[in-house]
């Protein structure tokens, strides 16, 4: 057995959006943890605080009143060093795929790698296209994104975000824009390369096909976190 880190720790997190008469609360002191290779969703109507509480966590903006930790950085607070040393531990997954259509699908998982500078350009290509294979697209390594199906890229996608083996994917309404045979592949790879990495994942989904493969589901309303269910 993995002995499980917390990777995430958020405790009586508030946040607000807008200015003077017109500040309003949107996240009500939210507390919540997530231990690695753990699959969280965060399910919830429309405007209650998921895409906030996500973009929170993947230190894309400020954290305005309580704490929050990712492994041992707190993020109230934190420097832009801090924030981008944060963002290189982290996988993002969006809805919309946001590959570079000037890019193959091996250029594009390359770059997430780029990033890290102690990387040589051989070893990159090379785990690059090892990631491409985990995602079943070794055929498709030199294609473009118009060349590939809705499945295929959002697999890409998949594979640019775990190819640096962050601690932490975030990965919102992964499976939206495909269809059910596809989205169920999209997540089971995840959950595979979650496990093997030990890799956590928070994702936000609508999509009742999917839950099961949750460890834990969270439900989020009004901005406030109402529910907690294991499996
Ligand atoms: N930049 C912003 N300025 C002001 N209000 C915002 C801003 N971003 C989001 N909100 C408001 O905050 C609330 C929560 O939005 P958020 O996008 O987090 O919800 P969500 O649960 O992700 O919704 P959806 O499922 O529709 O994507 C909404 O009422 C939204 O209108």
């Amino acid at each position: 057995m993995f002995q499980q880190e917390v990777v995430v720790s958020v405790r009586n997190l508030n946040h607000y959006f807008g200015q003077k008469s017109l500040r309003s609360q949107i996240l009500f002191d939210i507390n919540l943890v997530i231990k690695s290779g753990e699959i969280v969703i965060l399910s919830g109507p429309s405007g209650s605080g998921k895409t906030t509480l996500l973009t929170l966590i993947g230190g894309l903006r400020s954290v305005q009143e309580g704490s929050l930790k990712f492994l041992d950085w707190e993020l109230h607070g934190a420097s832009n060093e801090t924030l981008v040393q944060v963002r290189r531990n982290i996988g993002y997954i969006f809805q919309a795929h946001n590959l570079l259509d000037f890019l193959t699908a091996r250029q594009n998982v390359q770059m997430s790698l780029e990033l890290h500078r102690n990387i040589s350009y051989r070893k990159s290509r090379l785990r690059s296209e090892a990631m491409l294979h985990a995602v079943k697209l070794g055929h498709r390594i030199n294609y473009y994104p118009s060349e590939l199906s809705g499945g295929q890229k959002q697999r890409v996608a998949i594979a640019r975000a775990l190819v640096s083996q962050p601690k932490l994917v975030l990965a919102d309404e992964p499976t939206a824009a495909l269809d059910s045979k596809s989205g169920r592949e999209v997540v089971e790879i995840m959950q595979q390369l979650a496990k093997e990495q030990q890799c956590a994942i928070l994702m936000v989904t609508h999509d009742n096909r999917v839950l099961d493969i949750a460890d834990k589901i969270i439900h989020i309303e009004d901005g406030r976190l109402i529910k907690e269910e294991l499996f």
